[in-house]
């Protein structure tokens, strides 16, 4: 692996190979050469520090990572989340062709589809409305309640598939912070509403607290009898929902080999199911099936997330670039760079390889992003000309779902890669002089102004391309970035599958709760926050 990456770092300079604007100059091939497709799913890596040489590189260092073996793994059961004693199977939630997948020995299948079926009755009694609310009305409203995986992934779909949406209108609260649910239920009819509280652990403060004061907004409105025609609930730890008092026909469960990140293919679906429908929600699923076969027999020229994952490696550890940019060129992906921190950055942010030694080099990037055309007019400024290099990951459908917004479609797409054509060629001192003397500027002033007109270019982006957003493509794209982060956390050597840096903070907020309150003193905390505890005390009302 070693000498792999320093033959990638040597290559990259002795071709060099990040001087990209040069090898579009030198070869009209360049697109067809280093571009991939899987059906009308086309990812044109053309634009990123690729030749051949690299590319040869790729497959050496894939081999020698041994992704193909910890993907196999990954696919049949094996407890690679190792310091949780956990497999990784959000594949079976979607493995549509019902292959027999073993944990222990046991095909987790049958509970797979059982589950699937349950939802798939629950949803459509939710849509149909006859599951009824306690006063015998039809449900308008889903509220779900949870938090990370638990949330993310249900918002960010529901937004996304938007023109499949016919169910009741779909809500997400989240924060513990009392706004959000504050302004949520203003918008609420309690007598048409239904919570699902949507927790893996069904320990996670802010959704318990959430949770109890959904609660609270039924009782008082419609009595306690009402709670359970108002309540449906999505957990791994079933006895404490029971404890809750959900009625276990409206309880969905799911098990401790989907990670939190990797489980809106599971019932934290569920609000994404009543919102469009099981059946669409079965064509989401069959998406991410197919790149999962994708993913486990293409080889690795060939294969969308294999490429995309030993480009983002080559970034981080090679060319050494700390963040990249998602950029959709689609409104309905609003949440879906949020959707990826949190599927990279906690899979992905750790310090400490699987032999519980220090990362060589780096791990995971900072991933970041906003919907294209939006971010040209806030952050593009510095990913054109900024100091830090920005690998950009743009993503565009060919068809919009408004016929007769066609022209707004087609300017959507020429900014998208109107972005990645400058980003990639810039502008030179003497063409941004040329420019500027051909509108009468004489040539003094001309040298003056020029060097703030310069792009460097030479900036690297990853285009994707495909036909629509429907529920089949849209799964097929969660799928192809899942698959990503996978190879790149198997190339850093490290369990992308834990996160327990996440642990320390929750540890601290609970000691720190009644001091806040002040029932216990601030001492033995460090100055710092014994002086804010003491600040917010002092402003409290
Ligand atoms: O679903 P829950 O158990 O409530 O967990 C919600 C979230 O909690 C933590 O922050 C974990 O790091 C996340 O991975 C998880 O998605």
């Amino acid at each position: 692996m070693k000498t792999i990456v320093k033959d990638l770092k040597s290559t990259a300079d002795k071709t060099k190979a990040t001087d990209i604007r040069a090898a579009f100059v030198k070869d009209a091939g360049r697109f067809e050469k280093f571009s991939a497709r899987f059906d009308d799913l086309t990812m044109d890596y053309s634009k990123t520090a690729v030749n051949e040489e690299i590319l040869a590189l790729f497959e050496k260092l894939a081999e020698a990572g041994g992704v193909a073996k910890k993907r196999e793994e990954m696919f049949s059961g094996v407890a690679i989340n190792f310091t949780e004693n956990r497999a990784v199977l959000h594949t079976a939630l979607r493995n549509r062709s019902n292959t027999p997948v073993l944990v222990d020995g046991k095909d987790v299948m049958p509970d797979v589809n059982a589950v699937l079926a349950a939802m798939g009755k629950f949803a459509d009694g939710i849509r149909s409305g006859a599951l009824k609310s306690a006063t015998g009305k039809k449900i308008t409203d889903v509220v779900n309640i949870g938090i990370g995986g638990s949330d993310l992934g249900p918002v960010m779909a529901t937004l996304a598939l938007a023109p499949f949406h016919d169910g009741p209108r779909a809500h997400f609260v989240s924060n513990v912070d009392g706004a959000h649910i504050a302004d949520t239920l203003k918008l609420l009819d309690a007598e048409t509403t239904l919570f699902i509280v949507a927790s893996k652990t069904f320990t996670t403060i802010e959704t318990m607290t959430n949770a109890a004061s959904a609660r609270k907004f039924i009782a008082d409105k419609l009595g306690d009898d009402a709670v359970q025609h108002h309540f449906a609930a999505v957990s791994t730890a079933l006895e404490k929902v029971a404890a809750f008092g959900i009625d276990a026909t409206r309880v969905f469960g799911f098990w401790d080999w989907v990670g939190g990140r990797y489980s809106i293919w599971s019932a934290i679906g569920l609000p994404l199911m009543i919102a469009i429908g099981p059946e669409n929600f079965g064509k989401f699923l069959d998406g991410a099936h197919a790149m999962d076969n994708h993913f486990r027999t293409a080889p690795v020229r060939e294969n969308l997330p294999m490429l995309l994952g030993l480009i983002g490696f080559y970034h981080r550890n090679v060319l050494g670039y700390p963040t990249r940019a998602i950029l959709p060129y689609d409104q309905r992906l609003l949440r879906f760079p949020a959707y990826l921190q949190q599927l990279d950055m906690e899979s992905n942010g750790k310090g400490v390889t699987i032999d519980g030694t220090p990362v060589e080099g780096n791990s995971g990037p900072v991933v970041w992003g906003e919907p294209g055309t939006n971010g040209q007019h806030a952050f593009y400024q510095l990913i054109h000309q900024g100091t830090s290099i920005i690998p950009a990951e743009f993503m565009i459908a060919a068809n919009g779902f408004e016929p007769e917004l066609r022209h707004q479609h087609d300017l959507l797409i020429a900014n998208c890669l109107a972005q990645s054509e400058a980003l990639m060629k810039g502008r030179t001192f003497e063409e941004a002089k040329a420019q500027l003397t051909s509108k009468g500027m004489d040539d003094k002033q001309a040298d003056f102004i020029a060097p703030h007109r310069v792009f460097t270019g030479n900036r690297p982006s990853i285009t994707f391309v495909h036909d629509k957003l429907t529920p089949f493509a849209f799964g097929r794209l969660v799928a192809l970035y899942e698959h990503r982060v996978f190879v790149e956390g198997v190339l850093f050597r490290i369990n992308s599958f834990d996160q327990w840096g996440v642990e320390l903070g929750k540890e601290l907020a609970t000691g720190l709760l009644p001091v806040v309150e002040g029932k216990e003193s601030a001492e033995g905390h460090d100055s710092s926050t014994q002086g804010l505890v003491k600040t917010l005390a002092g402003l409290k009302r």
